[in-house]
């Protein structure tokens, strides 16, 4: 049998294996229930209910002899199976498949959300016969399996239940609702053509039409290549909006750092007293500034010389903070700044902010372009209720009386649209490893594959499967070939009742 063949043949039986493992998850289908809204007592809850005997939840707690018009609120009581006793009187609402959010038949209960009534409800649809409570993630796996989301629109749907601040909510959104998988897919499907050129080539054996197409295919090939390359790129700004901008503060001791903090916070989470040194340990906080999730650092001072182990060991881990931060803010003291004077002459800003670095011995970090380490800095210039300092690149602010502070917080807006950006449906970013991961090695294949195309040093047949390898990866992100393990990652991020 001839190569190609029997690459045929392996692919056709591979598509096969994956069929297989949609449908053995059918046979496990069981009609199950759970409290979607959230626990505790509240003013309404709501149960749902999927599985092929979900009508049978309708009948026996609503009531109805005959199943009610499908998406339409229906105000009903709600009986207890086993001995007939009213629950609650509320909404039932039926979803036949495959219209619902699971793709199966489906209804929800909108019952009074005290604990007992939400008990009562729950307790009656245990009784019904086949009838079990929900895994967590287990509707929106189902969903997954009958084709109603894929894979990124899973990850989009957990960080959308994650979501802390607006712009995240969008980035999440817009995932859920398949702008990424449309990205991914519009490629599969480019390389796909790709393949099917190559790939008939081959089993019709016509070389010269190969050769011909050859310069046509690269060059399709490069632009797909370069399309990915850029979202790669930009995917950095989608990984930290989804993890938070960590932001770490820095400065001398005493210069106002904990204040600018407790300031950001809006409450007194740190210790500021006027003793220098009083931060030891680093601090941390969840803010949502601009609607951009932010993680904020506070940090002990930096001294040149100190011999307080306790100090030393802060200072320590103070720096340390830079190796992950995303931005950082160096916080200065304005009286500091009027007081230094060389050969009896007052420093220019840029002077002073050069020894400043010096001393805390971090200049490379801000100073040194060719190395790869220099961050986005925000500059504050504090204290300024003592000194004035009015200079370019430098927020002056004063944490005592908090004038400049709304100045401030619009320079840490316009950094972080810098570093996370927007998300849109356009330019809708990757923002997990998973992703990187598969972009990555469809890139490497794809590179293979123009590589020893445009040498000719590889037989065809083999070239093309570096073609089909990079679209595999395609398929993984969006999960038209997946692992059961990757699978129970991705749904272990939802709670029961979703
Ligand atoms: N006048 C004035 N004093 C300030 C201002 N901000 C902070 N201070 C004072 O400066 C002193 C040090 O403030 P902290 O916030 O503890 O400074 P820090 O940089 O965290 O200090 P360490 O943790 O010791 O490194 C305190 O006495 C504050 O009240 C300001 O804007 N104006
Ligand atoms: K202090
Ligand atoms: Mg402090």
């Amino acid at each position: 049998m001839k190569f190609s063949v029997m690459m045929i043949l392996l692919k056709k039986a591979l598509k096969h294996a994956e069929v297989m493992r949609f449908s053995t998850y059918t046979f496990r289908k069981s009609t199950i229930y759970a409290l979607s809204s959230g626990h505790g007592k509240c003013g309404v809850a709501v149960i749902r209910v999927t599985g092929p005997k979900a009508s049978n939840a309708v009948q026996a707690i609503a009531g109805f002899s005959k199943l009610p018009e499908p998406r339409f609120a229906h105000l009903r009581n709600f009986r207890n199976v086993h001995n007939g006793d009213i629950i609650d009187k509320g909404l039932v609402i039926w979803f036949p498949g495959p219209k619902s959010f699971t793709g199966e038949d489906s209804c929800e209960f909108q019952v009074h959300g005290s604990l007992a009534v939400v008990n009562g409800i729950l307790n009656s649809l245990s009784l019904i016969p086949s009838f079990r409570i929900a895994e967590a993630g287990e509707f929106t796996r189902r969903a997954y399996f009958n084709g109603k989301l894929d894979l990124t629109e899973v990850e989009g749907l957990a960080d959308l239940l994650n979501a802390e601040t607006e712009i995240q909510r969008k980035q999440a959104f817009l995932q859920s609702q398949g702008f990424l998988s449309k990205l991914y897919l519009e490629w599969k499907n480019d390389l796909s053509k790709e393949l099917a050129h190559i790939e008939a080539s081959i089993d019709f054996e016509e070389t010269e039409n190969l050769d011909s197409n050859k310069d046509e295919s690269i060059k399709n090939i490069s632009r797909i290549k370069q399309q990915i390359e850029t979202h790669l790129l930009n995917g950095r700004k989608g990984e930290i909006l989804r993890h938070g901008v960590k932001t770490v503060i820095l400065g001398k001791p005493n210069v106002g750092k904990s204040s600018l903090f407790n300031l950001l916070c809006g409450r007194p989470a740190a210790i500021v007293t006027s003793t220098s040194g009083t931060t030891r340990d680093v601090l941390e906080v969840r803010l949502d500034i601009s609607g951009y999730p932010l993680i904020l650092v506070d940090t002990a001072g930096l001294a040149k010389h100190s011999s307080d182990p306790i100090e030393l060991e802060g200072m320590k881990r103070a720096v340390e903070q830079l190796d992950n931060a995303d931005l950082i803010i160096v916080v200065m003291d304005a009286s500091d700044y009027s007081s230094w004077k060389i050969n009896n002459k007052y420093l220019t800003f840029k002077d002073y902010l050069k020894c400043y670095m010096k001393n805390l011995e971090l200049e490379s970090y801000f100073f040194d372009c060719s190395e790869r380490r220099s961050k986005p800095t925000i500059f504050v210039m504090n204290k300024s209720d003592l000194y004035s300092v009015e200079t370019e690149n430098v927020v002056s602010i004063s944490c005592k009386t908090e004038k400049g502070f709304d100045n401030f917080l619009s320079t840490i807006g316009v950094e972080l649209n810098k570093i996370c950006g927007e998300p849109t449906k356009e330019h809708p970013c990757m923002n997990k490893t998973r992703h990187r991961q598969h972009l990555e090695d469809c890139l490497s294949e794809q590179n293979i594959f123009i590589e020893k195309y445009k040498a000719s040093d590889m037989d065809v047949v083999i070239l093309a499967e570096h073609l089909r390898r990079a679209l595999r990866h395609l398929g993984k992100l969006v999960g038209s070939t997946s692992t059961e393990d990757l699978l129970d990652i991705i749904f272990s991020e939802f709670c029961i009742g979703k």
